[in-house]
């Protein structure tokens, strides 16, 4: 009869070049329905194989997904994509150790200490990811990143408080398209800042962006100390392993290249057949059918290490603007997704671990566990007994353990990747199993999985904000007294609601006058005196 080390044993799978391990035991996975499936796997791996080589998997955009080339050049079908690469990693190395040898300086003089990185979605989550994993912070003050991700005027003033002058600072403008609003506003912020400092924006302005997008010209134009490419063919999402995820990494101090070194190993695991040998194919399969093909579960992702606790942060984007879509690619309206959430273990145990367990049944957890306690430390402070013969280290990996049977005990599936430690390779390597799964999957629930067409929406209705507040702020009669938001939607033949929201926003930073906010029906606006 087979035990548990069979049970185990049989739904392991792992690679001694990497050192890590994908447990399935208790992803409540079966042999005859993989068996049944197998042929919708493999011909998932045949997909991914052909986008490896080129093909136009982003038919709407027209567009070839080349993330896999970022790891490993060679593999792409035109040996000039392969050649831009290769340019890529020897401009950052270039760079980097210009700034970290201090040949390259500041216009006073002085070493660069830190970057401002001004991007948002895929332009940011990577680096955020790659900072908070990879930088031991017990090693003195080093080169320091700040993420500018956001048009929140509050959130920029914070971010320019902690940062206090900018003269020794780097600002990374990272935008694939060179044309997202926070990104620019975010960038037209800095440069303010710059001058209110009297610094020169151009002289500390990095450009990591399309070639010829706006943000390219503006740079070049200007003069920049300089400008990374970034290519039509990587999708924000996936672009961490480009010049977005790899300058600000190197500028760190991070083993960049044992990043890519971990994804293409990664990658290498993911081409085995038959799929059910391969970590992608088993990882995509458990989200098919935990969730019915269909995402009715969501995906908890519970790093028992702090340093990954923004994965859930960059897998939500990675998946869930992969995976969300209202049509697949035959036109028909699927409404798919597979939500992510999730923070990191034990604190998660204090959180939503009660509902997971004894609550609404509508997840599977991802656990993340790391076996080396403290790596990548310089110093660290021994072994201090919580018990005897216990460490702090031992409750955590205690807790995973704990946690993990007690949602099996009530059939909730799981599934762990085992790293030894968080190093560049274990993390390019993680990076790369989730972008193969979401291939896999994308193929068996037939979506795109390489554009983002809903985003859009939103986009266009806040410039019709924008432009409405342009015609109210033009019809704003002079005070005293002043219209209600009826008459002056009346006036400019506009819905009376869009006009109070576009006012009451204006009237609470002092932009134009009003008598009182309470009553949306009698509040009368003025012009700011
Ligand atoms: O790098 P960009 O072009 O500024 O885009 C930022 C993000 O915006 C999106 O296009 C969604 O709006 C993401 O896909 C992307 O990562």
């Amino acid at each position: 009869m087979a035990d548990a080390l069979d049970h185990y044993l049989t739904w392991r799978l792992y690679r001694a070049e990497l050192d890590i391990e994908l447990d399935f035991a208790d992803a409540q996975l079966d042999e005859p329905s993989l068996t049944a499936n197998a042929p919708r796997l493999e011909a998932a791996l045949d997909a991914l194989h052909r986008i490896e080589g080129g093909a136009v998997a982003n038919v709407d955009e027209g567009r070839m997904v080349g993330h896999y080339w970022l790891r490993d050049p060679e593999r792409a079908p035109d040996p000039a994509i392969a050649a831009a690469i290769h340019a890529s990693w020897r401009q950052i190395e270039a760079f980097a150790a210009g700034v970290r040898d201090g040949q390259i300086l500041a216009d006073d003089g002085r070493p660069f200490t830190g970057a401002i990185l001004v991007g948002i979605g895929g332009s940011a989550l990577g680096p955020q990811l790659l900072e908070a994993a990879l930088t031991a912070r017990d090693s003195g003050p080093g080169f320091s990143l700040r993420v500018l991700d956001n048009t929140d005027p509050a959130g920029i003033a914070d971010l320019l408080a902690e940062t206090g002058t900018l003269a020794q600072t780097l600002i990374l403008v990272v935008s694939k398209s060179g044309s997202t609003v926070e990104t620019r506003n975010g960038m037209l912020e800095l440069r303010a800042a710059c001058a209110r400092q009297a610094l020169e924006f151009p002289r500390r302005a990095i450009a990591i962006t399309c070639e010829g997008s706006a943000l390219d010209q503006l740079a070049e134009r200007e003069g920049w100390l300089a400008r990374f490419p970034m290519w039509d063919w990587v999708g924000g999402r996936t672009s961490v392993l480009s010049p977005v995820g790899l300058l600000p990494a190197a500028l760190l101090g991070h083993d960049w290249r044992g990043l890519l070194r971990g994804a293409a190993a990664m990658d290498q695991w993911g081409r085995v057949r038959p799929a059910r040998r391969n970590p992608a194919a088993l990882l995509a399969w458990l989200w098919y059918q935990q969730g019915s093909g269909h995402g009715l579960r969501d995906m908890v992702i519970l790093p028992y290490k702090d340093r990954l606790s923004l994965m859930s942060r960059y897998l939500q984007q990675l998946v869930m603007e992969s995976l969300g879509k209202r049509l697949d690619r035959q036109g028909r309206e699927v409404w798919q997704g597979l939500a992510v959430y999730g923070n990191k273990g034990s604190t998660d145990q204090h959180a939503y671990v009660q509902q997971l367990r004894d609550g609404l049944h509508n997840f599977f957890a991802v656990f993340v566990r790391v076996l080396r306690d403290l790596d990548g430390h310089v110093t660290g402070p021994g072994m201090v007994e919580v018990e005897p013969q216990v460490s702090s280290g031992d409750c955590l990996d205690g807790f995973y353990q704990g946690t993990r049977a007690a949602l099996a005990e009530r059939g909730r599936a799981s599934v762990t990747l085992v790293l030894r430690h968080v190093d560049a390779a274990a993390v390019g390597a993680l990076i790369a199993l989730f972008e193969r799964a979401v291939g896999i999957y994308a193929e068996l629930i037939d979506v795109n999985a390489y554009h983002q067409p809903g985003v859009e929406a939103g986009k266009q209705a806040a410039k019709g904000v924008l432009a409405l507040q342009a015609a109210v702020l033009a019809a704003m009669p002079a005070g005293p007294g002043g219209k209600t938001a009826r008459e002056l939607a009346e006036a400019l033949g506009a819905d009376p609601v869009a006009v109070w929201q576009v006012l009451r926003h204006l009237a609470t930073n002092g932009r134009v006058s009003v008598d009182s906010l309470v009553d949306p029906s009698t509040a009368l606006f003025a012009r700011a005196t």
